[in-house]
């Protein structure tokens, strides 16, 4: 499957799957453009990724919303026990877990009406004057959707999804914010393989974009 065919697929507000790579988490995240998710959506990603639903934005946004990194907002904090903030994880990178948010307008939080509306109403805050305040206003902390930073230099800094979402909406020409959830594997417990996301993108008519070749593409635009 080409990227092209992948990245028509995110204007049209559809899935892609994304391989990170093997030396690294070896996982493959379902794929959304925020500013198109829908309750069913939600659904989808929860009964055929089942990891955990998260935004990802880009660094500059993430700067104009004055978001910083929890390994940070920790490390700055008065909490006694440092020791437990992650500073890499096994695979090498560091966490790019923000805060996590609710929009004020969900109940629990946690519903696929609740979560959609957390994650549009994200995108929907990129394209605001003052961002910060309307951010401050419209979102509650803690919630039930993390928000994760992509790297400044994006690709070139870290290859992980965060920053690989965030750059297909880029180049997509979409609003630069993804929901992204990890694909589990139910009957070994563990995540989901290539091959058998392979055949799951296959029934489902879901572009699978290879990390590698997303890098490569990356080198020469
Ligand atoms: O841990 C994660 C949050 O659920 C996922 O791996 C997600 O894909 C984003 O992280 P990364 O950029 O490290 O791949
Ligand atoms: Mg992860
Ligand atoms: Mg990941």
């Amino acid at each position: 499957m080409s990227l092209e065919t992948a990245l028509q697929s995110l204007k049209r507000g559809e899935f892609v799957l994304l391989f990170d790579s093997a030396g690294r988490e070896n996982e493959i995240d379902m794929m959304v453009a925020a500013e198109f998710v829908t309750p069913e959506h939600v659904a989808r990603m929860r009964q055929h990724a089942g990891g955990l639903l998260c935004i990802a934005i880009d660094n500059q946004f993430a700067n104009s919303l004055e978001l910083k990194y929890m390994h940070d907002i920790l490390a700055d904090s008065s909490i006694s026990n440092k020791e437990m903030i992650m500073g890499l994880a096994p695979y090498g990178d560091h966490p790019t877990f923000s805060l996590s948010v609710n929009h004020y307008q969900t109940y629990t939080g946690i519903t696929d009406n609740d979560r959609s509306l957390t994650i549009r109403e994200m995108a929907n805050i990129y394209n605001v004057e003052n961002k910060q305040k309307k951010f401050a206003s419209s979102f509650k902390t803690p919630g039930h959707v993390p928000l994760l930073i992509a790297s400044k230099g994006l690709l070139a800094a870290r290859q992980g999804h965060t920053e690989m979402s965030v750059y297909l909406t880029q180049i997509a020409g979409l609003t630069p914010v993804s929901a992204i959830c990890e694909m589990m594997d139910a009957e070994t417990y563990t995540a989901l393989s290539v091959d058998k996301a392979e055949k799951f993108a296959k029934q489902n008519g879901i572009p699978l974009i290879d990390g590698k070749e997303l890098l490569e593409y990356a080198k020469v635009h």
